[in-house]
């Protein structure tokens, strides 16, 4: 029996689709996956290649080192952008501390000292970044924590519910701000500011939006609201604390009038931290209040912080009064 032209068609596109699949499906056993690597191979598509290498070792690393389970994705964020697969927020990742290494050594090697005076687009792009940051946390606090008052959520022990889609929207929203806030060093780096550019930062903002991708992906209602609703609401005084630093005069004595209050903001930051760990610690002791697993990357994960944290409120404000670092002396 012989096929007609279509036919022989159909099954070669079916099997290109299936091969595509099995790249994409990181369910199946070790076989398959090596399959899905192969079949890209032979459809000489590197990019995917590549991706489907990067979503499986992602997801193989989030099962393996935190326990948790991939197989169960949110239905409410299954098929958002940037959260489907964890491809894009480690390309992101990992192109962020790619740019900040090659933007700051070439800053260093050019012996480019920190700007004395911001240009105006400068001063204009920082000001609509920070009020934008500003506004959208503002919005994210409100949002969360009336989702979480309408469907009475406890303070901690919230399983995650399927059914809650609006709060599941915040949590996406908040997830994404994460990449946005990339932009925080990209700002740096307008401003020669290196100082700035600190482990901690570094840390934070290269980790920050994987752990919001896991719970973006797999539980974005429940307990998540806790550290998104925090969170957010300590980011409105972050972001205003930056917008003013912005648009004050630069002189020392300004600076000590009005941005005083940084310390009680870093304060209030490593506060936040010590409530995820308690929270932490309750979802270890009640281990089916929220999902399984996650209380432990949320302990561990605080902790970092925590110590980070400690550190740059000792060095920053441990040596002198007001909390500022040495004066600079020369423009650029
Ligand atoms: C007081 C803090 C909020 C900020 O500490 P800093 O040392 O950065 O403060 P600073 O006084 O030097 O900041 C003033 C300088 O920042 C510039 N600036 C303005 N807008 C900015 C922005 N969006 N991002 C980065 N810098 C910015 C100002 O123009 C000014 O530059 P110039 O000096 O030239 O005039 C602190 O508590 C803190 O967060 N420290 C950690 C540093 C950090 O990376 N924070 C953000 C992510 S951590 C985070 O977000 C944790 C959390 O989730 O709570």
């Amino acid at each position: 029996m012989t096929m007609g032209g279509e036919e022989v068609w159909s099954r070669v596109a079916e099997e290109e689709d299936s091969r595509k699949v099995v790249g994409w499906q990181m369910g199946g056993n070790n076989s398959t996956r090596g399959l899905g690597v192969f079949g890209f191979a032979n459809s000489s598509s590197l990019p995917a290649t590549v991706a489907s290498v990067i979503d499986a070792g992602a997801r193989r690393v989030v099962e393996k080192v935190i326990g948790l389970n991939m197989a169960k994705p949110s239905a409410i964020t299954a098929d958002l952008p940037l959260v489907r697969s964890p491809v894009p927020v480690v390309v992101a990742t990992v192109s962020y501390l790619a740019i900040v290494w090659v933007w700051s050594s070439h800053i260093k090697r050019s012996g480019l000292k920190p700007r004395v005076q911001d240009p105006k687009w400068l001063q204009c792009l920082i000001i609509a970044h920070n009020m934008f940051l500003c506004c959208l946390s503002f919005y994210l606090g409100l949002g969360i924590l009336t989702e979480a008052r309408r469907h009475r959520y406890s303070i901690w022990g919230n399983p995650s519910n399927d059914e809650h889609v609006k709060m599941g929207f915040y949590i996406y929203i908040f997830y994404v701000s994460k990449l946005y806030e990339f932009m925080d060093t990209v700002v740096m780096l307008l401003k020669r500011n290196l100082r700035q550019i600190t482990y901690l930062h570094l840390y934070h903002h290269a980790s920050i939006c994987c752990v919001w991708w896991i719970i973006a992906h797999l539980c974005p209602t429940g307990d998540a609201y806790f550290s998104a609703a925090f969170n957010s609401w300590v980011h409105v005084a972050m972001y205003l604390y930056y917008l003013l630093a912005a648009t004050i005069a630069k002189d020392e004595n300004c600076r000590r009038k009005y941005l005083f209050w940084g310390k009680y903001l870093t304060i209030i930051q490593m506060i936040q931290f010590v409530a995820f760990i308690a929270q932490a610690v309750y979802g270890l002791l009640q281990p089916a209040s929220y999902v399984k697993h996650l209380p432990r990357m949320l302990f561990c994960y605080s902790i970092s912080l925590l110590a980070f944290f400690s550190n740059f409120f000792v060095t920053k404000y441990g040596k002198s009064s007001h909390g500022r670092q040495p004066k600079r002396l020369k423009a650029d």
